[in-house]
């Protein structure tokens, strides 16, 4: 689903005298069907950095990223921005550790969304919403309201709802139990499974070490590839 070759990052800060800060170079990366691999690492080995240049939020300086869409293999490295945006609406989810959303947008209309882009009826993409929204215990009376006034774990559940409602064939975790209780943990660790099962190729950044054994197979490590 996803084919890495000898990709290269570096950050050039352009308002500090074009300092580069080199990360990592030479990764070659494959992720399968079915499978969730944990993306391990250092504090500041780049984990994050990675998973932006598969979500091309960060532009690679070498490689290839290889998605497959639709079908067939599109290097997201290089794809036109029209190509990124449909990759993100059909193939690949991407769980963040922050929510960032529109203001006033009910929570209900935010978890709908990715449904509502696929052309999916409303109704059914309401339904959907409210399914998803309940099973991961968000109380029905906020989900009219919007979720930036939210606790820090009811933002991090909202971005999850997000992040599972449309089955994407992909799906980049960031951390997705970070902020939760055992009870809620349990309940995104099940949607894991239930996304496994289904096919879905998942890969996370899991610092709760429990969490990750529950649901990877494999550990991939940054920290090999650190530029010095
Ligand atoms: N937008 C950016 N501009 C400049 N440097 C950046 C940027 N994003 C990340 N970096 C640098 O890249 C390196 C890797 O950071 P990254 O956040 O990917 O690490 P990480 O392994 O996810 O760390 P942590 O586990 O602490 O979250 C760090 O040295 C960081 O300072």
């Amino acid at each position: 689903m996803i084919n890495v070759e000898n990709v290269a990052k570096h950050f050039t800060l352009h308002n500090q005298a074009s300092m580069t800060i080199p990360v990592f170079e030479g990764i070659s990366f494959f992720l399968n069907q079915g499978e969730c691999v944990a993306l391990t690492g250092e504090s500041g080995s780049g984990k994050s950095t990675f998973m932006r240049m598969l979500y091309a939020n960060y532009i690679c300086n070498k490689g290839s990223i290889h998605i497959r869409h639709n079908d067939r293999l599109v290097d997201i490295a290089t794809a036109d921005p029209h190509q990124v945006l449909d990759i993100r609406k059909r193939t690949l989810g991407y769980v963040s550790q922050f929510l960032r959303v529109i203001p006033r947008v009910p929570t209900i209309e935010i978890v709908a969304e990715p449904l509502l882009a696929l052309g999916v009826d409303k109704e059914q993409a309401i339904a959907k919403a409210q399914d998803i929204l309940a099973r991961l215990r968000i109380p029905e009376r906020l989900w009219s309201l919007s979720p930036l006034t939210f606790s820090g774990g009811e933002q991090q559940r909202v971005n999850i709802a997000r992040g599972f409602i449309a089955d994407y064939p992909i799906l980049l975790l960031d951390e997705p139990t970070a902020s939760l209780d055992a009870v809620n943990r349990q309940t995104v660790l099940d949607l894991i499974e239930q996304a496994k099962d289904r096919g879905c190729a998942i890969l996370g950044i899991f610092h709760d070490h429990e969490a990750r054994e529950a649901v990877c197979s494999r550990t991939f490590d940054v920290t090999q590839f650190q530029s010095v």
